[in-house]
């Protein structure tokens, strides 16, 4: 059986002063994007560590333990691998579970904390052979830094500059061959000499409803509760398709059951416990109900701009658009026309009221 992975996430001393965060530069939580969090993961125990215990993405699981199974066969490194897809879909369990397998170590870095080349150096000077580096919010990457990850990743070598003007001396370094593990949330915003140097590329998808369910009754287990799979499903359902949301769910229906109800878990215990925290039978929020709320009553549906929405809501438009919208979108609740947002049938629906006469567009 294969040890567990060792992680590496001492600063490997990249010089410099320490960030007020207290933590190494480049090791941090990932963020940004559709209800990401910030610090610690809530549900970091809960993270898979092998990827039998994952739930879905069954074909790029596939995929990875071939390719895992053929660098093994051969005793090399594995070849450099890009995560993309919204938070909390998995791209950070894939990049520690993958070490695992393959019995190797792991660097943790993020995008975010590379601000010059020497920040990246002491990692890749680190890397020992088929060890992985992982870099989380790759597209954060500056692009001095990049760079430098050109040649890393394909040759094992970085070029150093010493000196300055005429005086400048190129030093060739060669680096143990590795793996580099990227994740975004933002693939567009990779430039094409990157994303080109991963030879394997996994988009991440949303997880249907019996994923969800199954996630949140494995779940249970390590947290010694007992669901039944009506309860997982009415968890499920609340949950965005998105497992990091389906495991802050259970912790919180556990609280609930814990605090009101001697810790029994049944449907009817999950849905007051989501509804006390404005999670409806969709997995909308206050704020997305408020906003197709405001859609129907000020703007009797649309089609309205989105800065008037924003305007009226008293939100940036920002927000509006990268933290609200994709999920009405998705859940079809809201379509973006040449004149503005429009709620849908749908929306009219689910927030019980009347929808007015006028021609769609
Ligand atoms: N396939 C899966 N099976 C079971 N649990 C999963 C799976 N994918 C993710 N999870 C759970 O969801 C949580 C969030 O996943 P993860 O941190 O990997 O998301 P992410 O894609 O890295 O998100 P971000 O873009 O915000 O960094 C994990 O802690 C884990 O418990
Ligand atoms: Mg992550």
């Amino acid at each position: 059986m294969a040890r567990e992975a060792i992680y590496q996430q001492s600063n490997p001393d990249p010089g410099g002063d320490p960030p007020e965060d207290g933590l190494p530069p480049g090791i941090g939580a990932a963020g940004g994007g559709e209800e990401s969090n910030d610090g610690p993961e809530p549900d970091a125990n809960l993270r898979p560590q092998r990827m039998t215990e994952m739930v879905g993405q069954q074909d790029v699981i596939e995929r990875l333990r071939i390719a895992i199974d053929a660098a093994q066969v051969r005793g090399e490194p594995l070849g450099h691998i890009l995560f993309d897809g919204p938070p909390g879909l998995g791209k950070t369990t894939f990049a520690t579970v993958i070490p695992t397998e393959m019995n190797t170590t792991v660097q943790m870095a993020n995008g975010a904390g590379l601000k010059a080349p020497r920040d990246l150096l002491p990692y890749l000077t680190n890397v020992s052979r088929g060890s992985v580096l992982f870099i989380d919010e790759i597209h954060r990457v500056p692009r001095a830094i990049e760079e430098y990850l050109y040649t890393a990743m394909e040759d094992f070598r970085i070029d150093i500059v010493l000196g300055e003007g005429v005086n400048a001396r190129t030093l060739n370094l060669s680096l143990e061959p590795f793996t580099l593990i990227g994740a975004t949330t933002r693939a567009g915003m990779l430039t094409a000499p990157l994303r080109d140097r991963f030879q394997i590329r996994e988009h991440l998808g949303w997880y249907t409803r019996n994923e969800l369910a199954e996630i949140v009754l494995r779940n249970s287990k390590k947290l010694n509760i007992e669901v039944d799979p009506i309860s997982a499903g009415v968890i499920a359902d609340r949950s965005r398709s998105t497992p990091r949301l389906a495991n802050n769910r259970l912790l919180w229906v556990r609280d609930y059951a814990q605090s009101k109800a001697n810790g029994n878990v049944e449907a009817r215990i999950c849905e007051a416990a989501l509804d006390m925290i404005g999670i409806d039978n969709l997995g909308l929020d206050k704020q997305d109900r408020n906003y197709l709320d405001t859609l129907m009553r000020v703007f009797l549906g649309g089609p309205a701009g989105l800065d008037a929405i924003a305007h009226t809501m008293n939100v940036s438009s920002d927000t509006l658009e990268d933290e609200v919208e994709p999920f009405l979108l998705r859940s079809e609740l809201l379509v973006r026309t040449r004149r503005g947002r429009l709620a849908t049938p749908k929306a009219f629906e689910h927030m019980k009221r009347e929808m007015p006469d006028r021609p769609l567009s």
